[in-house]
């Protein structure tokens, strides 16, 4: 079934124009909205977009646009794909046009003042929207190129999982529903943390018994600080705990990746992201957490170790020392309160 209105892609970045050109292949129309109004124009006249994913083709579908009230005013399905720092900034101002629409996040990160996910800034904006999360092991770039993808569409409310799940589902992407809309948005925001890890340590040639270890006990360390926060554990064995987390931190395609890629070739923090010119959330994601890990006291010597590098000016040997030689642990911390 098509929509009778386009559908709106809020974000002019790679995500945002994937997503855009997925849902024009599937035969929708699509109002691509990004603020800079000179690349929507160059996006309408060239079909390319001038800044991410150049190469990429913008199908006849999917038209960039400029106007943000229009787009919210024609269209009923909304997907949002931009940075989290600006994701209120930018929707608080149009908060009454909001009300009964579908508002899918895709945003991966935490508001810094508050701790709220994307979808509860969304919530908060426009109490009386539906709300959802599309998250997942999601490289814009290959889904762009047409790599078989997964993902999942996560929200109580059914009707809108099956809506979401009919107009992206397709050849090469295929959508899976969940009702656990905060633990799939919290995996996709807690996973760029230990992907910039992961760069850091693939620079340095650390080897794959390290790689592995990193991501296991990166496993390990979300899973217990979401535990914390009421979220169900079973829900990061999915597409969007434990399928992200690999993606993102054995791709150099991953943004947070590279930023950790460029601490290990030895640029500072600044560098690195100047380098990138991209969103990369898990440097703010990184803060926010090791602020919340210490006031609710979940014990995370992974991300303590990657702030005391990045904020402390801990060098990566005293961090390593700390985390190799500490108490040892046991392996999976549910294994003993479950009784298996
Ligand atoms: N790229 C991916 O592979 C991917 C996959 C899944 C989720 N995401 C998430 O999607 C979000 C967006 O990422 P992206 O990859 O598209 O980023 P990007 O760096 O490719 O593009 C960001 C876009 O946001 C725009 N922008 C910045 N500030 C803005 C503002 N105040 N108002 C309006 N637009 C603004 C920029 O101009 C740019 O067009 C992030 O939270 C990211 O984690 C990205
Ligand atoms: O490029 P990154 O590091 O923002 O990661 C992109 C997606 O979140 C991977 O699923």
């Amino acid at each position: 079934m098509k929509n009778q209105s386009p559908v709106a892609v809020l974000g002019g970045g790679s995500f945002g124009t994937a997503i855009a050109n997925l849902l024009a292949e599937n035969g929708h129309r699509v109002r691509q909205w990004m603020r800079n109004e000179t690349q929507a124009e160059t996006m309408r006249s060239q079909r390319q977009n001038p800044n991410y994913l150049t190469d990429v083709p913008i199908l006849p579908g999917v038209e960039p646009v400029n106007d943000l009230v229009q787009t919210l005013d024609e269209c009923e399905l909304i997907f949002v794909a931009l940075p989290s720092s600006a994701l209120r900034q930018a929707l608080q101002p149009h908060a009454s046009r909001l009300a009964g629409k579908l508002l899918i996040s895709m945003t991966k990160g935490i508001e810094a003042q508050s701790f709220m996910l994307m979808s509860q800034i969304l919530e908060d904006i426009a109490p009386d929207a539906r709300i959802g999360v599309l998250s997942g092991p999601n490289l814009a770039r290959e889904i762009a190129d047409h790599a078989l993808t997964a993902t999942v569409i996560a929200s109580d409310d059914e009707t809108l999982c099956q809506h979401v799940q009919d107009v992206l589902h397709g050849r090469t992407f295929r959508v899976y529903a969940s009702p656990d809309r905060f633990g799939v948005e919290l995996g996709g925001a807690l996973k760029n943390v230990y992907a910039i890890m992961a760069g850091l340590a693939a620079a340095l040639n650390m080897g794959e018994n390290t790689k592995s270890m990193l991501i296991t006990r990166a496993l390990a360390e979300m899973t217990r600080f979401a535990v914390k926060l009421g979220a169900n554990p079973m829900t990061f064995l999915g597409l969007a705990g434990v399928g992200d987390l690999i993606v993102t931190c054995s791709s150099p395609k991953s943004r947070n990746y590279q930023v950790g890629w460029a601490l290990g070739e030895g640029l500072g923090l600044d560098e690195a992201v100047d380098r990138l010119g991209e969103v990369a959330e898990g440097v703010n994601t990184l803060k926010v957490l090791k602020a919340k890990a210490e006031e609710l006291q979940v014990y995370m010597p992974l991300v303590s170790g990657l702030y005391a590098i990045l904020f402390e000016k801990y060098t990566l040997d005293q961090v390593i020392e700390m985390l190799m030689l500490s108490e040892p642990k046991t392996d999976v911390d549910f294994i003993s309160s479950t009784g298996f």
